[in-house]
């Protein structure tokens, strides 16, 4: 069991939330807004720490030297482009017909930060979508409004089980959080401050 200091996950995610609280990990949740840029020429894998490293700038200002503060960003990569949270409907739809018979990459970056140290990894999963039907599409949007998804879709949800038949990597890194690494890793850094 975690026993180390103060745990901050700075994130308006209620699955990072729910994962953080499955792995037994007391901690608190403060929000801040942050706006999610990255350079253009910057390589795929290098842009979830990046912004997740924005994030935790961000927040750090309303929280104690002592606190260890937790961001995390996730992407979904098709084809070497980053696709990110649908605007409206008709580019959720889209995205989904993208994904529709492909494999595609889902790339979670995590902070942890404590004072002027910082371990930041990030974790990545392919995402095996069988072929879907426009009705299917369809009935998934309207049903579950995925407007706060990266990539249009939670595989926590119904288009998880019916239109993903396998994946290689973390579930829970698809979610939005690789939770055993970010547990392995508040384990190390209450272990050296011990
Ligand atoms: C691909 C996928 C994403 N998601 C979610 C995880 C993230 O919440 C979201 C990606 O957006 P993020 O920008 O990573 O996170 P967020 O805006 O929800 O929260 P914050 O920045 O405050 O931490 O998509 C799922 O829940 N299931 C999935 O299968």
């Amino acid at each position: 069991m975690y026993t180390g200091k103060r745990v901050i996950l700075a994130s308006q995610s209620p699955r990072r939330k729910q994962l953080l609280e499955q792995a037994g990990i007391p901690f608190e949740v403060k929000v801040v807004d942050t706006a999610e840029t990255f350079p253009a020429d910057m390589a795929i894998p290098e842009v979830p720490v990046h912004i997740a490293r924005q994030k935790s700038a961000a927040v750090a200002a309303l929280c104690t030297a002592e606190d260890i503060i937790i961001t995390a960003d996730t992407v979904v990569v098709l084809d070497d482009t980053i696709i990110g949270k649908p605007k409206d409907r008709e580019d959720a739809i889209r995205i989904l017909s993208a994904l529709s018979g492909r494999i595609h990459r889902v790339i979670t970056g995590v902070v942890i930060k404590r004072e002027q140290q910082e371990l930041a990894f990030s974790k990545e999963t392919a995402v095996h979508f069988k072929p879907l039907t426009t009705e299917q599409i369809t009935y998934y949007v309207d049903t579950y409004k995925p407007y706060d998804k990266a990539g249009a879709y939670a595989i926590q949800e119904w288009i998880g089980a019916v239109g993903i038949d396998r994946i290689d990597g973390c579930f829970y890194n698809v979610m939005g959080l690789p939770v055993s690494n970010v547990v392995e890793a508040l384990e190390s850094i209450a272990a050296e401050n011990n």
